[in-house]
């Protein structure tokens, strides 16, 4: 069971012989049962984000403005009721934090859009097994990763890419290793397992900054590190799902591994146990 280095410092991996093709139709037959949905894009924070604008808006510029609108009413336009400025300025309050957190919540939206179109595939997060060709996937992936255990591991995603669909350069490590912690903290390593081959076009996952293409053939799988083993994000390891230019199919089975117990999204119960405990 070889393992070839594709890329040297960053350490960039091909595992032969990780699935048969038999294996290979079982995990797309068990996805295809399951159903895919369109891939998620993690921005967890737009909500947060929305909240803390409104908060930023309503304690500062927001009685500011209020302010000036009081001394506009009293200067500019004679204004000398106090209840009446007072409600002047209220209002301006009230008025000018609703837009800002209108506005907020505006761009949050935005950005959630723009980050869907980042991912145009399908994906499942298989939770029925453990399958056979799951077990053997956790398996290889724990034989590479010795200071790792299972528990650290995250679902398997299954992920298609129908023609023309592809996945925008990104990292898989977050630059804040703190960030996710209920998904085991920072992303130490991807192993992604390629289910399909002889893609008619396409289809490659790049590496930009290595310069580096990998399209290996069903069975075999791709292992590479996102994150140093102290949670230092590796920005090197940029990578992209390049558009499926021709009329087949792409199907690949993704693990990410963190650098804690996964609390979120880890192995179902059964694979662990079956895994050994997962410790
Ligand atoms: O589809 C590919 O080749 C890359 C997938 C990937 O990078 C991911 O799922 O994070
Ligand atoms: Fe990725």
């Amino acid at each position: 069971r070889e393992v070839v280095s594709l890329h040297r410092d960053p350490d960039v991996l091909l595992l032969h012989d990780v699935l048969t093709a038999g294996e290979c139709e079982e995990l797309i037959e068990t996805a295809l049962s399951q159903g895919l949905e369109r891939s998620p894009v993690a921005y967890a924070g737009w909500t947060k984000d929305v909240a803390e604008l409104g908060r930023l808006w309503a304690s500062g510029p927001g009685i500011w403005l209020g302010l000036c609108a009081v001394l506009v009413a009293f200067n500019v336009f004679g204004m000398q009721d106090k209840p009446h400025l007072a409600a002047v300025a209220a209002g301006t309050w009230t008025a000018t934090t609703a837009a800002a957190t209108a506005a907020a919540g505006a761009f949050a939206q935005h950005r959630a859009q723009g980050l869907i179109q980042l991912r145009t595939s399908s994906s499942v997060a298989l939770q029925s097994g453990p399958s056979p060709p799951e077990l053997k996937i956790m398996r290889r992936l724990a034989a590479c990763l010795p200071t790792s255990t299972p528990a650290q591991f995250e679902a398997l995603t299954v992920i298609r890419y129908e023609p023309g669909q592809s996945l925008a350069p990104h990292f898989d490590a977050n630059r804040v290793p703190e960030e996710d912690l209920r998904r085991g903290g920072q992303t130490l390593a991807t192993l992604l397992v390629y289910l399909t081959d002889h893609l008619s076009g396409g289809g490659e996952t790049r590496f930009n900054r290595l310069d580096l293409d990998v399209s290996p053939n069903r069975g075999q799988a791709c292992l590479f590190f996102p994150a140093d083993a102290e949670g230092t994000f590796d920005p090197r390891l940029e990578h992209e799902g390049r558009p499926l230019l021709g009329s087949d199919d792409k199907w690949i089975a993704r693990v990410w591994v963190h650098a804690s117990r996964v609390e979120c999204g880890g192995l179902p119960p059964a694979t662990l146990a079956a895994l050994g405990g997962g410790s």
